[in-house]
């Protein structure tokens, strides 16, 4: 079936409304190797140091937040020390955090949704940063004021495809009711990795010189849509490739000295050489795929950041003119990769530039696919039809 024709089914669901949050403290990245070598009083490795210098300057990253500060990682030094078991104490920082982090970007979204917090009829929260039932999920329905009859669902470990994961969910949840309204939130504290430079584990200095902490809200509809709500984008499908043989390139796992996260060096070439064809599978039964309608420029993006090298490789792969992927970029650059959270800040940034009309041709293009990578190697697609653009004008 064609985009148009399942855009023209009752029942869509679409992105009503989207918040975003960071916590306060914030560190530039020029910045970084002197404060986080300090902070974990490493300076005896300028190795590792110079190392890091030199990712952060290619990193594409301006600044980062984060909830942990100088002064909680010196009262804490077993986060320091992988000797020490540190999970206990991690879990217990991020349970405090990732409510309030989690609710200062919900209660932007429910804000601009313009209904009451108890219209809500569905939580999903996903996150990487804990791993606890009750869970932050609680706290945060209990803080938003939503009812207690409401719908929970908690995602833990998707990575950074942790909040695209999410969307899939929610729609599947919103097309089966029009009266649902889901509200989806994904947050992260990466104190739940955060540790020292280790000459053994290089791949610890690029994720600490990439990830920061953020979280994003969106609700989400379908069916007829009440007096105060502005549909966004719709969610026109979802396809789900996970690429065989390719477990060991990303992984993420809890132990006792939180959570470790791998990111391989092969990554960028792995995603140049193989996202081609899981987007053709995925869009291409709709008629959105390269050659048809003007290839993949005649598409506005949502990728998710996942690092510079990333983003240069489905510009390459796909052959994307130069500021397709500014909102991207730009979300990297002022936040870097807040693992599940990022996508959420990318739509709004999306949604931001094509309402400022400063996305250099993107404006045009009704058509959209947000994507995300997570450890599998999954690659999570959501096809989007931006709202407004065709027959609603
Ligand atoms: C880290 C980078 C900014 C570095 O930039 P460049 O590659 O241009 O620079 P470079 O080749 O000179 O590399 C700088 C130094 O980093 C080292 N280096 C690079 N990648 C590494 C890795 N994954 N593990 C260990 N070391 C690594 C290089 O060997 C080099 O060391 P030396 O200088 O000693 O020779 C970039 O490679 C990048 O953006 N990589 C992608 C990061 C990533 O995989 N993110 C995805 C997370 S998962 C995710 O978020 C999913 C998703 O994307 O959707």
């Amino acid at each position: 079936m064609s985009a148009e024709a399942i855009l023209e089914q009752n029942q869509r669901a679409a992105v009503l409304a989207i918040g975003t949050a960071n916590p306060a403290n914030c560190v530039l990245q020029d910045e970084f190797p002197d404060w986080y070598f300090r902070v974990t009083r490493s300076e005896h490795d300028p190795k590792l140091k110079a190392k890091m210098k030199r990712i952060c300057e290619k990193s594409g990253i301006r600044k980062r937040h984060f909830h942990h500060t100088e002064e909680m990682i010196g009262s804490h030094p077993e986060l320091l020390d992988r000797a020490l078991p540190s999970l206990s104490a991690r879990l217990r920082i991020t349970a405090d955090a990732l409510p309030e982090l989690a609710a200062a970007a919900a209660e932007k979204a429910i804000a601009e949704w313009g209904r009451p917090a108890t219209d809500i009829t569905h939580l999903i929260f996903s996150t990487n940063s804990s791993g606890g039932v009750p869970g932050p999920d609680v706290r945060l329905a209990a803080l938003l004021g939503l009812r207690p009859t409401m719908q929970r669902t908690a995602l833990y470990l998707h990575g950074c495809s942790a909040g695209a994961a999410a969307f899939p969910v929610a729609k599947d949840l919103a097309e089966n009711d029009d009266r649902a309204r889901v509200l989806v939130v994904c947050a992260e504290a990466i104190v739940i990795g955060f540790g020292a430079p280790d000459e053994a584990n290089p791949n610890g200095v690029v994720v600490n010189s990439l990830f920061g902490d953020g979280a994003g809200a969106v609700v989400i509809g379908a069916g007829p849509v009440a007096a105060v709500e502005r549909p966004i984008f719709h969610m026109v499908s979802s396809s789900q490739a996970t690429l065989p043989g390719t477990e060991p390139a990303v992984w993420v796992r809890l132990g006792e000295s939180g959570l470790g996260y791998i990111v391989s060096a092969e990554l960028p070439a792995l995603v140049r050489g193989s996202i081609e064809k899981c987007l053709v599978d995925g869009v291409a039964p709709l008629g959105l795929a390269a050659g048809a309608r003007g290839g993949w420029n005649s598409l506005f993006w949502a990728m998710h950041p996942g690092g510079r090298a990333i983003l240069d490789s489905y510009e390459a792969a796909l052959g994307l003119e130069p500021g397709k992927l500014a909102a991207s970029r730009h979300v990297l650059g002022e936040y870097g990769n807040m693992l599940g959270a990022t996508i959420i800040f990318v739509l709004d940034e999306v949604r931001r530039r094509r309402q400022g009309g400063d996305v250099g041709g993107d404006v045009d293009c009704e058509w959209g696919v947000m994507l995300a990578l997570g450890p599998g190697l999954t690659v999570e697609t959501m096809v989007l039809h931006a709202a407004g653009s065709r027959d609603e004008k």
